[in-house]
């Protein structure tokens, strides 16, 4: 239809209004926030990318991305309220605007653009992609099981009617290829690779695909216990934090594994609010706060970075 809704930062907003809102802000913020397209989903819908930083040469940039599985609506709506106070307190913010100055935030508002469609037209607990799948009626596959790290060895499905469908192939996905596509094409200057989903309320690490210690997981830890203490700071919301195996359970094909392994030694999973009293439903009363506190730690994470 072309009755556009109004976009909102506190409330949840549909795909049409956030390509929308994605265009205008890059529009009105030309020289901080620039929009690209990663590629194309399955169905043929545009996933953007928002490039958002002070135009400068061979700067640090750090990967955000939202909307990997489709009914984690406070994903999606903490990456729009990213990019607003990106441009917002750009000048005024002595941390921002230093992070801003050095660092480039690529954002993804929604990688998985169909499911995320789908949840707001059809099914809102509808979680993977929406690719057909062969030989059956069931559709789709989990983007993230669907990376080359550890793929389909623990903790996903190799039956296309499972929510953790590993998918075909590692990066069967267009969406999960466009993405590691991007990542593989820019490793010399992305350093941080944070990946937004609800819930929990844990910061986690690699690895989740087996029990193995990450080289660097004493310094991810540490930054992961400085990042959980920001956000905790503002409204006493209660993180835990450590390596996906052990903090929530082994599951293989994430894409925080597959950065890891490609370079990007701060990979990082954010599972958001709640902890279960909502869930994936969580009111829109909730994405002020949730995002407010979140990006506590993303400045944490990202200062971090800028840092070593
Ligand atoms: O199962 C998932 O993909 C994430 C946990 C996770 C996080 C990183 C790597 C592998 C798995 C949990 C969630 O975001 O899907 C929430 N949930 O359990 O539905
Ligand atoms: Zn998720």
């Amino acid at each position: 239809s072309n009755i556009r809704a109004v976009h909102s930062y506190v409330k949840y907003n549909d795909l049409d209004t956030i390509n929308a809102w994605s265009a205008n802000i890059a529009a009105q913020n030309s020289g901080l926030v620039s929009r690209s397209q990663l590629g194309t989903s399955y169905e043929g819908r545009p996933i953007y990318l928002l490039k958002v930083g002070k135009s400068g040469s061979n700067k640090k940039a750090v990967v955000l991305d939202c909307g990997f599985h489709a009914r984690e609506w406070i994903s999606v709506a903490f990456c729009q309220w990213f990019v607003k106070e990106a441009v917002e307190k750009y000048g005024s913010d002595t941390q921002l605007t230093n992070l801003l100055n050095n660092l480039d935030f690529y954002v993804v508002p929604v990688l998985n653009v169909d499911g995320y469609a789908y949840t707001w037209s059809t099914n809102r607990m509808w979680r993977k992609t929406r690719s057909v799948n062969s030989g059956t009626t069931c559709i789709g596959t989990d983007p993230n099981r669907n990376f080359n790290a550890g793929w389909c060895t623990v903790g996903a499905s190799s039956r296309a009617c499972d929510d953790t469908y590993c998918g075909s192939s590692p990066e069967s996905e267009r969406e999960t290829k466009a993405l590691a596509n991007f990542i593989r094409n820019n490793l010399s200057s992305i350093k941080g690779y944070l990946t937004i989903h609800s819930y929990s309320q844990m910061l986690l690490f690699p690895y989740s695909y087996s029990y193995a210690v990450a080289k660097d997981h004493t310094e991810l830890n540490t930054v992961a216990k400085n990042a959980v203490s920001q956000l905790t700071s503002l409204y006493k919301t209660k993180y835990t934090y450590g390596a996906g195996g052990t903090t929530i359970y082994l599951a293989a094909g994430g894409s925080d594994d597959w950065a890891y392994d490609a370079g990007v030694k701060y990979s990082f999973t954010f599972e958001l609010r709640d902890t279960g009293r909502y869930g994936f439903l969580l009111p829109e009363s909730q994405i002020q706060a949730t995002s407010q506190e979140t990006i506590l730690a993303v400045r944490s994470i990202a200062t971090h970075i800028l840092n070593n």
